[in-house]
């Protein structure tokens, strides 16, 4: 099953009266507020200007920060009261993303409660271009490869919901485009619902299904 949903789908299906699955987000944080549907399966890339609250949204989303007060919904369960470990969500940080007393292999199978993917994580290295990297410790791996490292970590995990924060803020442009393409496959292949937060326009078009502008 393909979860790309297109908007003309999802409009053709909101009116044929079918019901789509959806992350809905109702929250008050700080002094922000938070109004939002994503359907399930959906790529929605975050702009805005620097302290608009593109971070605090997902942190929230993900149980990190509390929130004020409000709602987040998916699949029609407020998941709002729920610890982090506990809500159906995979989030990549802007930094701090791998424990720095484990390998990049142990780092990559933490939260697999079953079978590691190997093969899939393997070739997921390959394409990435950090293959080279997987027994090294995440000290000795530059800023770029260790974003790409957890980035594959966080694509991977089984959560259905990925949030990612600033994920390819580190690669140059040739790696940049190599690692949005692969979210993007990934994500449709296991029908993830995906938040990303991005300052570059290029993501977007590589990326997303729709672009969520927040202002002020
Ligand atoms: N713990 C906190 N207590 C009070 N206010 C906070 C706290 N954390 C963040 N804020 C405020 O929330 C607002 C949004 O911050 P946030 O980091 O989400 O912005 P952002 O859009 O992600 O910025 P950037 O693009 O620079 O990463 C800011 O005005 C910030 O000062």
């Amino acid at each position: 099953m393909s979860n790309s949903l297109s908007l003309s789908n999802i409009a053709a299906a909101t009116a044929q009266g079918l019901v789509i699955s959806q992350l809905e987000v109702y929250l008050e944080q700080y002094r922000l507020f938070y109004d939002l549907n994503i359907v399930e399966g959906e790529c929605l890339a975050i702009q805005g200007r620097s302290g608009v609250g593109k971070t605090t949204l997902l942190q929230t989303i993900a149980g990190f920060e509390r929130a004020k007060s409000g709602a987040i919904y998916w699949q029609g369960q407020n998941i709002l009261q729920l610890a982090p470990h506990e809500r159906p969500v995979s989030m990549l940080f802007q930094e701090h993303n791998l424990f720095e007393h484990l390998s990049v292999i142990k780092n990559l199978s933490l939260g697999f409660a079953d079978v590691l993917p190997k093969e899939q994580l393997i070739k997921a290295a390959e394409r990435l271009g950090v293959y080279g990297q997987l027994n090294k410790m995440p000290a000795e791996l530059s800023g770029g490869q260790r974003q790409r490292i957890g980035l594959i970590r966080t694509l991977l995990r089984p959560e259905p919901i990925i949030l990612l924060d600033e994920p390819f803020a580190e690669l140059d442009s040739d790696t940049r485009q190599i690692a949005a393409e692969w979210t993007r496959e990934v994500a449709q292949q296991q029908g993830k619902t995906l938040l990303v937060v991005t300052h570059q326009d290029e993501d977007v078009e590589r990326l997303a299904d729709r672009c969520l502008v927040l202002g002020d």
